[in-house]
């Protein structure tokens, strides 16, 4: 696995070394011993969970809050999306910044997401499942967002909004400006 540091450098893009022969391909999801050499720290993952979406679907801009806030490691098992996180901690010098990255089931690349960071992402093929590890365990009551198409935010989800599908709570989240930030110091 090949780790890469992104425009805001505590997200970071995991590139795994595919191995191909004539049955098919191996390669390693994920390694405790070289995510935590990377980071410089243990992240305690407890809970996976896998989606699928049909193109144009967009999760997110979803965080928990904390003590329920999580950090997670997404990546696509099928298919192709645009993942996006927001960085919400305030004192950060990229607060209120963000992070756009393709991940496809052909590179098998991976975003870790730390806590203090809203993520969402849109589906930019027929159809993709999605599965990420998250390190604190889901709490609706703890459940919170921002909408995807906040001006301030300015994210580019490279679709037409036009063929965008929301769910109901998603197309009612709140703005940015209203978001719940975080203390950095918690990170
Ligand atoms: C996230 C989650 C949802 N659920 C339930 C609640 C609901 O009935 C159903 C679908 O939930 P949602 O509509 O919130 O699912 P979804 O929109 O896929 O939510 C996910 O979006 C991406 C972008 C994230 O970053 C995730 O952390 C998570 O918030 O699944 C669980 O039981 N456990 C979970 O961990």
């Amino acid at each position: 696995m090949n780790f890469k540091k992104l425009n805001i450098p505590e997200v970071i893009l995991c590139e795994p070394k595919v191995i191909g022969d004539e049955r098919g391909y191996f390669f390693e999801t994920f390694r405790e011993d070289k995510f935590t050499a990377f980071l410089g720290k243990k992240i305690n993952f407890c809970q996976d969970n896998e989606s699928k979406s049909s193109y144009g679907v967009l999760r997110g801009l979803h965080y928990q809050s904390p003590p329920f806030a999580q950090a997670k490691l997404v990546r696509v098992i099928e298919g192709s999306v645009l993942d996006v996180v927001v960085d919400l901690r305030m004192g950060s010098p990229t607060f209120g910044q963000h992070v756009a990255v393709e991940l496809n089931s052909e590179l098998k690349n991976q975003l870790f997401i730390p806590k203090g960071f809203a993520h969402g992402f849109v589906v930019l093929s027929k159809e993709a499942i999605f599965a990420y590890k998250a390190d604190n365990y889901y709490n609706y009551k703890s459940e919170k967002g921002i909408l995807f198409n906040d001006p301030e935010l300015a994210i580019d989800w490279k679709l037409n909004g036009n063929n965008l599908k929301l769910s109901e709570k998603d197309a009612q989240l709140p703005l940015f400006r209203n978001a719940e930030y975080f203390e950095t110091k918690n990170q």
